[in-house]
């Protein structure tokens, strides 16, 4: 059984994340899938959704906080609000666009585990990086674990490559599976993949070995898309 997580990035409106929650919510009770689907809105389209046990709602981000003065961020009071209990932490965005370091990253891990939040954990390697090859590749990766537990036991990992994510250049199915057995072999968690997932490669992706599931950008953002992603990866 996979994983299919969906971020929205900054799409969709609070009105369209309700219409898509409803859609998916709809089609998954209908056909009684089982795969665990999680979904990231945008922080204003947050809200209490009624869904199945297997819908979840996570938030793209958050601060290391209960509250306070942090202007523009949210903490736990603004999720405690709507019952979010999963973050996605170590986007690719957030430390290449947003600038977060692997310092506050692991602080922002920290805080969040202490709490018992599901983390879904993203590492992933730039094209500079990937074209120095594997041993390389892997040991830019290692360095996005320093302050993390790896051991701790509501973490799922994101692998996407940075060269991948909203490029249309999905890695090769060897890359996928370079990086994903040399993670697996030191750490045992769940492990999606993410990086230009679309309709047509997700079952293909999902089926590779030690490729526990996908999150995915642009292709999950339109709700009939997601849902053929979904029922591709039904049976897997
Ligand atoms: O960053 C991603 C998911 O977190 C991947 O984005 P795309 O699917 O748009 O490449």
């Amino acid at each position: 059984m996979v994983i299919i997580a969906s971020n929205f990035k900054t799409n969709h409106t609070r009105q369209s994340t309700k219409e898509f929650i409803s859609f998916i919510n709809d089609y998954l009770k209908k056909d009684s899938i089982k795969n665990e689907i999680i979904v990231f809105p945008t922080a204003t389209s947050l809200d209490r959704f009624n869904t199945v046990p297997n819908l979840t709602l996570g938030t793209q981000n958050a601060y290391a906080t209960i509250k306070g003065s942090f202007t523009g961020e949210i903490g736990t009071s603004q999720l405690d609000e709507f019952g979010i209990k999963t973050i996605l932490i170590g986007h690719s965005e957030r430390r290449h666009v947003l600038g977060e370091t692997q310092e506050q990253i692991a602080e922002k891990f920290n805080f969040y585990k202490e709490l018992g939040y599901k983390i879904i954990y993203c590492i992933g390697e730039p094209l500079e990086v990937k074209e120095q090859g594997l041993e390389k590749t892997l040991e830019y990766i290692y360095e996005q674990f320093v302050g993390i537990d790896t051991n701790y036991e509501n973490l799922i990992l994101a692998y996407e490559p940075v060269w991948a994510i909203g490029t249309g250049v999905t890695a090769t199915n060897e890359d996928i599976v370079n990086v994903h057995n040399a993670i697996k072999k030191k750490i045992s968690k769940p492990l999606l993949y993410g990086g230009s997932v679309k309709v047509n490669n997700v079952k293909e992706i999902c089926s590779l070995n030690n490729v526990d599931g996908a999150l995915i950008g642009t292709a999950s953002w339109n709700k009939e898309d997601f849902i053929e992603i979904i029922e591709k990866t039904k049976d897997i």
